[in-house]
């Protein structure tokens, strides 16, 4: 039986789908709450891995370890940068991720990891600073699945980041770095880890706000991280109805 990992940060992010597929509670692997269900033949474990990169990469390297995954599908909400056409309640798939602070900061400015010339991943011909890819053919599914399901959407970039942006100055910051259009605190984390482990992955987040000067009025967590779910249960069945290969 194939198997899929659908990981969040927080329970709000994953609330809708667990009702939504009748999942049902496991044990906790480790420190974290994992949860089971059954699509078509194919198993579905989601995984609530906590906030940040280090619970992001513990999380994804235990489940690695013990359920060995044909698919990391990590979710969750995001904010939006400006220029990139999302506002909040779009749907945002990453084409890939930056360890967006990972670096040096000199007295000319903020370099990244090749300017110390230690890469954070080595291997299958390749020495990767602070980029790390995602699986390109699952994001052009998932992009088309969310078209077709009516969701406004954007592929591309996302840049993860240990200090929420919370000015409109340091999202410009961001941007001079790294091209992207969503930020988050995991994404990086988790694909980097599936990438370790040779497992592809695909990362799906609903804009809970902009990249701006900090206003919680303006933000909307729960409809963002409705709409990316009612997405997520489209998806998975899609996906599942395809299973060779996943493909
Ligand atoms: O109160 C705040 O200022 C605040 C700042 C960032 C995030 C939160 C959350 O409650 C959600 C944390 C969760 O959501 C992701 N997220 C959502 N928006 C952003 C963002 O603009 N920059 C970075 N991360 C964001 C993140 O992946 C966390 O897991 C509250």
């Amino acid at each position: 039986m194939s198997r899929i990992i659908v990981t969040a940060s927080t329970r709000l992010e994953l609330s809708e789908l667990l009702a939504a597929t009748s999942a049902s509670a496991l044990p906790d692997a480790g420190h974290v709450p994992l949860y089971r269900t059954e699509m078509r033949g194919t198993e579905i474990l989601f995984a609530l891995t906590g906030i940040g990169k280090v619970n992001a990469a513990s999380a994804v390297t235990l489940l690695c370890e013990r359920y060995a995954p044909d698919l990391i599908i990590n979710t969750g909400c995001g904010g939006a940068f400006a220029g990139a056409g999302l506002a909040v309640g779009d749907l945002a798939v990453a084409d890939s991720e930056y360890l967006a602070d990972e670096g040096v900061r000199t007295p000319d400015g903020w370099r990244g990891l090749d300017l110390i010339g230690i890469p954070v991943y080595e291997g299958r011909g390749e020495r990767l600073f602070n980029r790390i890819p995602l699986d390109r053919e699952m994001a052009r599914r998932a992009l088309d699945c969310a078209t077709v399901g009516g969701f406004d959407t954007v592929l591309g970039p996302f840049l993860t980041v240990s200090t929420c942006s919370g000015t409109t100055r340091q999202g410009e910051e961001l941007l001079r770095r790294f091209p992207g259009v969503c930020e988050n605190m995991e994404g990086a984390a988790v694909a980097q880890v599936a990438l370790m482990y040779g497992v592809p992955c695909l990362e799906v987040r609903g804009i809970s706000n902009m990249v701006e000067d900090r206003d919680l009025s303006r933000w909307d967590l729960k409809r963002a991280v409705g709409q990316v779910q009612r997405f997520l249960a489209l998806y998975l069945a899609q996906v599942a109805d395809n299973r060779p290969g996943m493909r």
